[in-house]
């Protein structure tokens, strides 16, 4: 199994190299070279398995021979110990025909941790086993940043830093990001939006001297790693209304496109998907672009769904890198054309967009009506990332298909909007009832990458 680049001027890797690695040396994203199917048969006999089980079966063909299976099986053991649900991802019933996947479970609330706890034990186990140890960068709207430092905190062969939108997050993200008491994980407030966060960590990753100097590394879904850990809930949950017999629609509520991507490469693997429809908040680039309006950036909008106020998708790279037919040559000039403003999507290239994925936005309003609505409906609270998709859902989806919703996050990460919405204040779980007591260590920084790449020198162990 091998890994490439979507702009095809970085060496193929292994999955264990493309982990280590994250952004590709040409700035491309890693994708697998070809991507691994499960047969009818393999997909009917993951129904009744545990979720562990099924992690197994769905991201093995993607490790080759990286890790032995005794070794993987010990992974994925340690990484889901720590999540609050004996099913990991519950299935809830909202209305006939329309199920919410219960994502925020995990420690810190979010379907981040899905993946983080995962590559926090690869992450560990490649490193050990090379005697190694690497600078973690990454960029957060709020929600990766918690999970990476909850995975990585207190590990000997990692640092962690992870840069922030000042003023942009909701307090529980921020304080789940400042309040870890271990020195080898970093909260950096940027003076900045997502973009700026992200866009600065990538430049780390292009900055030859400081990437080896520090031997950089990613757990954003520039890493491919994130990715396919996230491809596992949509076979447990489809499989458990019936796939591969019956077919499942899936609408996601969607930022960065990693997670909307995981569901087409569970698509691609053989896994019977109708539609998968992307759902935007105010900052609707994604939505705009998949009606067919080009994608052109404009100014992020703070919302009450903070975590998807995202204009430049990383992962929509990947998307592109499969409607242009593997044309990386294509796809670099779009990211090229992407640095001054914005891009059009070929004729071509639009079709096979629209042939996959389905979209449709939720303004604020739409959303705090969603929260209340929902509540009365069905009992469920949802956080606003999740109303947003239910909004969404609700028009899109097709009576004889079952729809599965995906609920990222607890709606006590941000209890001012979903108490605004429905009256009801959603409290912490009770392993986090002191969070608004801990003391809090950040530090301040400038959107520059010489302060940026500095503090981090000066930072690391
Ligand atoms: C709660 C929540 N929902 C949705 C998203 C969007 O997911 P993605 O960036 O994978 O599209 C994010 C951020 O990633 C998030 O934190
Ligand atoms: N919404 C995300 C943004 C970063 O996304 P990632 O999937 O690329 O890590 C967040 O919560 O930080």
């Amino acid at each position: 199994m091998k890994y490439i680049s979507t702009r095809g001027q970085a060496p193929e890797l292994t999955f264990e190299e493309a982990m280590l690695t994250g952004l590709a040396r040409d700035g491309g994203l890693y994708v697998p070279a070809e991507i691994p199917t499960l047969s009818r048969d393999e997909i009917a006999a993951l129904s009744g398995l545990s979720y562990e089980e099924t992690a197994f079966r769905v991201m093995k063909p993607f490790l080759g021979d990286c890790f032995t299976d005794e070794e993987f099986r010990g992974i994925i053991e340690r990484a889901y110990a720590g999540f609050n649900h004996a099913a990991r991802a519950p299935l809830k019933q909202l209305a006939p025909n329309h199920f919410l996947l219960e994502l925020f479970h995990g420690p810190t609330l979010a379907f981040k941790d899905f993946a983080m706890q995962l590559i926090g034990q690869l992450f560990q186990v490649a490193l050990q086993r090379r005697n190694d140890r690497v600078t973690i960068a990454g960029a957060t709207s709020g929600d990766t940043g918690s999970a990476a430092m909850e995975a990585f905190r207190g590990l000997s062969n990692v640092d962690v830093f992870i840069l922030y939108p000042h003023g942009r997050v909701s307090e529980v993200q921020r304080r789940q990001m400042t309040t870890p008491a271990d020195q080898n994980v970093h909260a950096l407030a940027l003076e900045g939006d997502f973009d700026d966060c992200q866009a600065r960590v990538k430049d780390m990753f292009n900055d030859f001297e400081f990437r080896d100097g520090v031997k950089l590394a990613g757990v954003n879904s520039i890493n491919i790693a994130r990715v396919l850990a996230q491809v596992v809930y949509y076979f447990s949950s489809a499989v458990s209304l019936g796939a591969p017999e019956r077919e499942v629609s899936f609408t996601v509520p969607t930022g960065n496109f990693g997670d909307i991507f995981a569901g087409y490469v569970a698509k691609q693997m053989g896994l019977p998907i109708k539609d998968l429809v992307v759902a935007t908040n105010q900052n609707d680039i994604l939505h705009r672009c998949l009606e067919g309006q080009g994608y052109h950036k404009g100014d992020t909008v703070p919302s009450i769904s903070p975590s998807m106020d995202i204009q430049v998708s990383s992962n929509f790279e990947r998307a592109l890198y499969f409607a242009y037919d593997k044309d990386t040559s294509a796809v670099a000039q779009l990211m090229d054309e992407l640095k001054s403003g914005g891009f059009e999507v070929s004729q071509g290239a639009m079709q096979a967009l629209s042939e996959t994925y389905k979209s449709g936005r939720a303004s604020e309003e739409e959303t705090l009506a969603t929260i209340k609505s929902e509540l009365a409906a069905s009992g469920e609270l949802l956080c606003p990332h999740g109303a947003v998709a239910v909004k969404v859902a609700a028009e899109q989806r097709a009576a004889d298909v079952p729809m599965i919703t995906l609920a990222t996050a607890h709606p006590a990460k941000f209890p001012a909007a979903v108490e605004k919405a429905s009256g009801q204040y959603p409290d912490l779980p009770d392993r986090m009832a002191d969070l608004y007591e801990r003391e809090e260590r950040l530090s301040r920084i400038d959107n520059d990458l010489a302060a940026i790449e500095d503090h981090i020198r000066k930072n690391i162990a």
